[in-house]
């Protein structure tokens, strides 16, 4: 469904003059760097996918997403979206996605939400029919009606982020692309946001690529994950892999009715520490198997209460950028 092969981007930006008058000098300078924010990128996503595209600030993310989108054109390499090319052929490209920029609206500013909705209709071609049965689905699903008839200018920043992914969708596009769909939401707004991204996904089979710097969105909704960094790509990978390769331990916590009389050892148990009643254990997945810890905890006393914790995808990423 989205194919990179080989991307590049290079900005060049003029070289900046020190000393007297440095800005007026700069201004006229020739002298130009090259800054090169996505540099050899290659990926392909299928249909359906959800996947995550993170790194951390100026890594490349939102340029291979302009790229994508044919906003901004590779200085090298091929894209295809769902088989046409966003830079020779953007009208079949437009009809196959759907853009949400955290940052920025595409809603008309001073115009109610539903003039803006309708100015789209237009633009795409939508038939009152499509249209009337998009409407109907995403106003349910994101509760558009509260502010249909608000300015944009008017509405939270939730609302607006609602209003946003209902017109990046009026036209039913398989794909979407979000660039910090969740940046600068509350907990509910977020939670609201990402419950609807699910749902279309699921439900709609609507391919998604998401960059966010916001790690509960990546956990909850991304089965793979992208990294990049200094616009390389680092790691392509499942979010369960990454745990894995990683080699994070994953934590069993046991209370206990007494605190156990001593520490036992298990081979691929990493470290373990008493806390009270409550045993922390934190082993390598790979070596032992939590059932097989529970099984020969239940001879360390008598369990009352269990929990299992993954390694945060925070903490995974904090290892990768390092
Ligand atoms: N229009 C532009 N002109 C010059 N340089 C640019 C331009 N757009 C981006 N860059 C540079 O390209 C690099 C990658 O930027 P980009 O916005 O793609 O990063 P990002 O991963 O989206 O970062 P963030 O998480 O901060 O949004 C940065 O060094 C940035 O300064």
């Amino acid at each position: 469904m989205i194919e990179a092969k080989h991307i590049e981007k290079s900005f060049f930006l003029t070289k900046a003059k020190e000393g007297r008058f440095a800005s007026l000098r700069t201004l006229f300078s020739r002298e130009r760097r090259e800054v090169k924010a996505v540099h050899d990128i290659s990926f392909s996503i299928d249909r359906g996918e959800f996947v995550g595209y993170i790194g951390p600030n100026g890594a490349g993310k939102s340029t291979t997403i302009k790229m994508l989108a044919g906003i901004l054109h590779p200085s090298q390499g091929e894209i295809r979206i769902g088989g046409y090319s966003p830079q020779r052929e953007r009208i079949q490209v437009a009809s196959q996605i759907g853009v949400v920029f955290g940052q920025r609206t595409q809603l008309w500013w001073d115009l109610p939400v539903r003039d803006s909705f309708e100015i789209l209709q237009a633009m795409y071609k939508i038939d009152d029919k499509a249209y009337r049965r998009s409407m109907e689905a995403y106003q349910e699903l994101l509760d558009l009606h509260e502010f249909l008839d608000t300015p944009v200018r008017k509405l939270s920043l939730g609302q607006r982020m609602r209003a946003d992914l209902a017109a990046a969708l009026l036209h039913d596009p398989p794909v979407l692309f979000l660039d910090e769909p969740t940046i600068g939401l509350d907990v509910v707004a977020k939670t609201r946001i990402r419950a609807f991204l699910k749902e279309v996904n699921q439900t709609q089979k609507k391919t998604i690529l998401l960059t966010t710097h916001d790690m509960d969105d990546i956990e909850q909704l991304c089965n793979r994950i992208i990294v990049i960094n200094h616009g390389k790509k680092m790691m392509d990978t499942s979010l369960a892999n990454l745990r894995h390769q990683i080699g994070l331990p994953s934590l069993v916590r046991i209370e206990f009715r007494q605190p156990p009389e001593k520490l036992y050892e298990l081979e691929g148990i990493e470290r373990m520490e008493l806390s009270e009643n409550v045993l922390s254990i934190y082993f390598d997945k790979g070596k032992i198997s939590s059932p097989r810890i529970l099984a020969e905890a239940a001879g360390w006393g008598e369990p009352l209460d269990i929990q299992m914790k993954e390694p945060g995808i925070e903490e995974i990423i904090r290892l990768i950028y390092r």
